[in-house]
């Protein structure tokens, strides 16, 4: 690995019940921008998801245990460790996962955010008292952590992923095992070192790592000692996953895929929307749950808009992640990149045409050109399917109600985001969206602060945010009775 500068975060150990845990069996990780293998780790598999079980089982009773105040202050250290680490883990991000180095940086902090966030949130689980229906009686309400939490996460975002859910379990009082995908474990394994230094106990925080997703997964969805299970990945996947839950009625959250639309009205300020757009659709390559998927743009702006949009996406320099000036880096596979080739193609052939990119880049085998495509319409491939890639496909409309009745056509409800100057329209519209997250006349609307989550087939749940804690709680209610002079 290169541009390193504290090696002691490059681990290629599972980190379970505190220990590094060491296997014969091997699995390498590869750079995305150049195919490079940069570490060979040890594969865990399911024995290492059966110990780090056993272990968050066992550390449980003590940490549910600790004081708020207590665990406050090991998340706020946790916290302030990453960001003293902040280049050296952006720059491991980046080798395993590609995006630009600057975009790396924002997501360690996007990442520590959390941490920071549920130190404060910890003090704050409050419970309630409810007036009885009778005098004789009290009915007092308090909240508990649920338990062993497991976590399987996704490539995208190794360490802001994981620490958006490990940060709510731990200030709630659960133990938290996670699998990170095969190609991103680094990440998450230089987050263990630093929760180790940062004194979170033994079993409490546990990371595991290996190929098998499918066997590794299913213990961690099947094993009665786990009380929650959470999910950030596909909807196709997820719903495999809610359906293994099943068996021993677990606690779920799921975080799964989208297709936001992003609507430009007549009278949106166009600069903004280009500038909301750019982020929104082409930041980690288009690879975000909450990527602008499809633009539905109003008939009189639809040129302009489209002309000012392929002006800036011009400007976006490709190549790996670590180069200076780098605003889009390779895609994560590359079936990644012939599966977002095959969308294009096939919308093509359906009548879209393209106004700029639509094909491999030659910056290497992984690479997909930044794209705009013109005269999409709203059942076409790449309108329909969660793109995952930096296309942005622009959908011609009439009026607010066709813009909506498009943009609710989808069996997804993660995000939308859209663009007027009109206050009523505001209203009717985010009032009307079917999704969980709207941004308005913005394009970034990720921070610790909100409530990050979907509806419809998107998944269920609320990450972030002072509900984030909500899905680590059960809710015990106590009936005192016998209260009566
Ligand atoms: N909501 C989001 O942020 C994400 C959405 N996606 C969507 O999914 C598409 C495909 O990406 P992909 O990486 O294949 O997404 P997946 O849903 O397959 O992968 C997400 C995570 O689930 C794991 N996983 C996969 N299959 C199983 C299984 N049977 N049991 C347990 N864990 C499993 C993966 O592990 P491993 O990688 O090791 O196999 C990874 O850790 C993308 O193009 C995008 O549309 C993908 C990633 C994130
Ligand atoms: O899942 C998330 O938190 C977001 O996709 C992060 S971002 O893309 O909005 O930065």
């Amino acid at each position: 690995m290169e541009a390193i500068n504290n090696v002691n975060l490059v681990k290629t150990q599972s980190y379970i019940n505190g220990q590094w845990y060491a296997s014969e069996e091997k699995f390498s990780v590869s750079n995305p921008a150049n195919q490079q293998v940069i570490a060979t780790l040890d594969d865990a598999g399911c024995a290492g998801v059966a110990s780090a079980i056993a272990a968050a089982k066992s550390a449980f009773k003590s940490w549910s245990a600790t004081s708020a105040n207590e665990r406050a202050k090991l998340l706020r250290r946790w916290y302030e460790l990453m960001m003293e680490h902040q280049d050296d883990l952006a720059s491991i991000l980046t080798q395993e996962q590609g995006k630009p180095l600057a975009e790396a940086k924002g997501e360690i902090a996007y990442g520590a955010a959390f941490l920071e966030w549920f130190a404060e949130e910890a003090k704050r689980v409050y419970g309630d008292t409810i007036p009885a229906p009778s005098g004789d009686k009290r009915i007092v309400v308090v909240k508990q952590p649920v338990g062993v939490v497991a976590a399987v996460t996704p490539w995208n975002f190794p360490n802001a992923m994981i620490a958006r859910k490990a940060a709510a379990a731990l200030a709630a009082g659960c133990t938290f095992v996670v699998r990170p995908a095969q190609l991103t474990p680094l990440s998450a394994l230089a987050m263990a070192e630093l929760a180790e230094q940062a004194g979170i106990p033994a079993g409490v925080f546990n990371v595991v790592v290996g190929e098998d997703s499918r066997g590794m997964g299913k213990l961690l969805t099947e094993s009665p000692d786990v009380a929650k299970f959470t999910f950030t990945g596909s909807t196709a996947v997820g719903k495999q996953l809610i359906a293994q839950c099943a068996s021993t009625v677990k606690k779920v959250s799921m975080e799964l895929g989208g297709n936001a639309p992003f609507i430009v009205f007549d009278d949106a300020d166009l600069d903004a929307a280009v500038q909301g757009a750019i982020a929104s659709k082409y930041r980690n390559a288009g690879q975000t749950c909450v990527c602008a998927n499809r633009f539905l743009v109003q008939k009189g702006v639809y040129q302009a808009f489209s002309e000012k949009l392929a002006k800036a996406v011009a400007e976006l320099k490709m190549g790996d992640g670590l180069a200076e000036g780098v605003a889009i880096g390779p895609m994560i596979s590359e079936q990644a990149k012939h599966d977002v080739d095959k969308l294009v193609k096939a919308s093509v052939e359906q009548g879209a045409s393209v106004l700029c990119g639509g094909e491999a880049d030659a910056a290497g085998s992984q690479f997909y050109q930044a794209t705009i495509m013109t005269g999409v319409t709203n059942d076409m491939p790449i309108a329909k399917n969660e793109i995952f890639g930096p296309v942005a496909p622009l959908i011609m409309f009439d009026d607010e109600q066709q813009a909506l009745a498009m943009a609710n056509d989808t069996e997804y409800g993660l995000a939308a985001y859209f663009y007027t100057r009109d206050i009523g329209r505001v209203w009717r519209v985010a009032e009307g969206l079917e999704y969980g997250m709207v941004g308005i006349n913005e394009g970034i609307i990720s921070n610790a602060a909100a409530p990050f989550g979907g509806v419809k087939q998107s998944g269920n749940g609320r990450e972030g945010s002072h509900y984030g804690l909500d899905d680590y709680t059960e809710i015990k209610y106590l009936c005192m009775g016998g209260l009566s002079a």
